[in-house]
């Protein structure tokens, strides 16, 4: 189990951790520190309350709820989210309304899933030749439609 840093700021008095509502759930809950109504159209960077110090090694991915996406078209434009080992800003969460009415965030209501995640960090090999394959360089639907397999 992996074990992260986490440190409640002064308006983040009296929220829940992000937590998993269930025992096989992918993601932590996280709730909303302050209230808003989320004009159709509108983006907002929606405080947690919360900051966080991720183990070197991992990151922790912002990601939407499915049932604010289907029911009212609220989701996470960036998503999924990147919240880096380094970060020490409290952790925010980007929503956009793409409904067509207004919707209420409410301090304490659940806005987003958090997913921790390891990292893996590479280098680069810089040569003049990439070795073949048979796709080559066809992609972006090269293999045929959206039809059956
Ligand atoms: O949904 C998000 C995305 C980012 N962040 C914070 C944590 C993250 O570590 C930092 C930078 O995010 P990112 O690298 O995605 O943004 P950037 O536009 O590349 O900014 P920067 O130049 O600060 O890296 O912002 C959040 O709180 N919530
Ligand atoms: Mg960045």
């Amino acid at each position: 189990m992996l074990r992260i840093s986490i440190a409640r700021l002064p308006h983040g008095d009296g929220l829940p951790l992000p937590s998993y509502a269930t025992h096989g759930a992918a993601g932590m809950d996280v709730v909303a520190a302050e209230d808003l109504d989320l004009m159709p159209g509108q983006r907002h960077a929606v405080a947690t309350g919360f900051k966080v110090a991720i183990p070197d090694g991992y990151e922790i991915q912002v990601r939407p709820r499915s049932g604010l996406a289907l029911k009212h078209g609220i989701t996470v434009p960036n998503t999924p989210g990147t919240i880096d080992s380094d970060y020490r800003g409290e952790l925010k969460v980007i929503m956009i309304n793409h409904g067509s009415e207004p919707f209420p965030i409410r301090r304490g209501e659940r806005i987003a899933q958090l997913v921790p995640a390891a990292v893996t960090h590479a280098e680069w090999d810089e040569v003049d030749e990439l070795c073949e394959t048979a796709r080559g360089a066809g992609g972006f639907g090269s293999t045929g439609g959206h039809g059956s397999l």
